[in-house]
């Protein structure tokens, strides 16, 4: 038998598949077919996920593993801060280290259990880096500039009321700050579906992040994912939102200070970091282990899980959880 975890980080929500625990990987085909069926809320099971993390043995030195991250729709993306932090608390697990390196599709990242958020809550930390700004990077186009950090944009907000920023972190960022988060959501909603089609702006699609402030070092952040639409948070898209707030708005942002930024999924804080001019982000928050589901590798292989052929224990992780977001209120 083989073992998926259902997992999530401010319930952004994967299944971890240790490919390195298989008589046989599975190819990129094959994890396709079951990222798409494993997500869905119609045929996935538990009401489906945000995406699968796949492990994979990692060759560079001082890493413990290799994290590929395949969106919902199948797509791959470069990164996954939520997805890190499980995938960090698996491999912590799995070898008994605290703090390492995992490989990652544009880099090895640093990743460390931190004191637990709340009991029954593991924390860790993760590396969110290289950072970019050139256009070459996302890629973007027809915006008038080969960066934009703080700027409005007509194309995508006629009143030109948003403050927009662009960052690679390395996945794609668009970022906008708006005086309200509820009543921007419509608006995000519209903007997610136009990028992420066939459009002249973004033509490898972007995750959009709409930030509210709500005080020294204090934000909300709401994301459209590309890959995926909404989802309860996006790790990469806070880490970026809270650079952005510091470049754009340093006055409400202390560069020192941790960054408490609140999602609809519960909570992470942020640290920033910068090196001359190379800026990364500490990103910090919740691993949660919800399920451990148990699978013919078969089955796995022919794209089979469903709940009639899979064991599925909870591990009773999310009751704490639950506990925890409820007091942050
Ligand atoms: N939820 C993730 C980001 C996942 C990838 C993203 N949808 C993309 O295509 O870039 C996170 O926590 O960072």
């Amino acid at each position: 038998m083989s073992t998926l975890l259902k997992v999530h980080g401010s319930q952004n929500s994967f299944f971890i598949l240790d490919q390195t625990l298989l008589e046989q990987p599975l190819t990129d085909a094959e994890l396709v077919k079951l990222t798409t069926t494993l997500t869905s809320p119609k045929t996935g099971i538990l009401g489906g996920a945000d995406g699968i993390l796949v492990v994979n043995h990692s060759a560079k030195p001082d890493t413990l593993g290799k994290m590929r991250v395949i969106n919902a729709d199948g797509s791959e993306a470069s990164m996954c801060g939520n997805g890190l932090r499980t995938v960090a608390r698996y491999l912590a697990q799995k070898h008994g280290q605290d703090q390492f390196k995992v490989e990652t599709l544009q880099a090895d990242l640093l990743v460390a259990k931190k004191a637990d958020f709340a009991s029954g809550v593991p924390t860790f930390g993760v590396e969110i880096s290289p950072v970019h700004f050139d256009k070459k990077y996302l890629p973007f186009d027809n915006l008038g500039a080969d960066k934009i950090v703080g700027k409005t944009l007509a194309v995508f907000d006629p009143d030109e009321k948003i403050n927009f920023s662009i960052l690679a972190v390395p996945n794609p960022h668009l970022i906008g700050f708006v005086p309200d988060i509820k009543r921007a959501k419509s608006q995000l909603a519209t903007l997610g579906q136009q990028l992420n089609s066939p459009n002249p702006y973004f033509s490898d699609g972007v995750n959009i992040n709409f930030a509210q402030v709500l005080g020294k070092n204090k934000l909300f952040v709401q994301t459209y994912e590309r890959g995926v639409g909404f989802t309860n948070a996006c790790g990469t898209g806070m880490s970026a939102t809270s650079l952005a707030f510091y470049l754009t708005q340093p006055e409400n942002c202390d560069f020192e200070q941790d960054i408490t930024v609140y999602n609809p999924g519960g909570m992470v804080k942020t640290h920033l970091k910068r090196q001359a001019e190379q800026f990364s982000i500490e990103l910090i928050g919740n691993a949660t282990f919800t399920h451990e589901i148990k699978v013919t590798e078969d089955d796995l292989h022919a794209n089979n899980v469903d709940e009639n052929n899979c064991q599925i224990t909870e591990t009773g992780e999310q009751d704490a959880y639950l506990k925890f977001i409820e007091q942050l209120n």
